[in-house]
């Protein structure tokens, strides 16, 4: 099980995750969230871990100039598109991407994957009206469809307490967590960093 601790903020929780056993950190570049963090810090923290860790940069209906802008400070491994984003223009960056999709009541989820051909994975994550993502809040994980050939990563709401629960119910490959490895809004609590990876993985 590959996890993605995203929203991290600062050297220190993009090293605690790593060393927990996190395969993927997520940026937060969009300017509403209190987790947003600026160029020139997320290439701090890129150049503080590993370089086989994926570093993902998450954008919100940025404009192509603003990832622009990001992709020429920092070293991204992937990028996700939180919001409203089309194929073409996810594709214009000529870089590996995933595109999350919220899990409106009704949302034909094959369909909306059928749409990113060249994705190279989706987020599922909770729908709540007027918030892009990070609601802290889970959706009906026996709607994750389990023959859609394409990657899957959960998201929404997941904790330490309950992310063993949604990889059994979901069968994702991957899961993201932000909000349920949190202290305060923007920071870590390394404790529940750890519980979260472990019981992730089943260790
Ligand atoms: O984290 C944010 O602030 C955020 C803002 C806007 C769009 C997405 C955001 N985060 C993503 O949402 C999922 C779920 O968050 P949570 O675990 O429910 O708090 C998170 O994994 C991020 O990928």
């Amino acid at each position: 099980m590959q996890v993605k601790i995203c929203g991290i903020t600062n050297i220190e929780d993009a090293t605690a995750a790593v060393a927990a056993g996190a395969d993927a950190l997520g940026l937060v570049f969009y300017s509403a969230s209190p987790r947003c963090i600026d160029g020139s810090r997320a290439a701090a923290i890129a150049a503080a871990v590993s370089p086989f860790v994926t570093l993902t940069g998450l954008f919100v209906n940025a404009t192509a100039a603003e990832i622009e802008q990001v992709l020429a400070e920092v070293p991204l491994n992937l990028l996700q598109f939180h919001g409203d984003e089309s194929a073409e223009y996810c594709e214009q960056f000529r870089r590996p991407y995933i595109k999350a999709l919220r899990m409106k009541d009704g949302l034909d989820v094959l369909a909306a994957m059928a749409a990113h051909p060249k994705a190279r994975g989706f987020l599922l994550d909770a729908y709540r009206p007027g918030v892009p993502g990070g609601t802290g809040e889970t959706f009906d994980w026996q709607r994750v469809p389990q023959d859609s050939g394409r990657e899957v990563i959960l998201a929404g709401g997941l904790t330490p307490d309950n992310v063993a629960a949604a990889i059994a119910a979901a069968r994702p490959q991957a899961v993201d967590v932000s909000g349920g490895v949190e202290a305060t809004p923007g920071r870590k609590d390394h404790n529940k960093v750890r519980e979260f990876v472990q019981a992730a993985k089943g260790r």
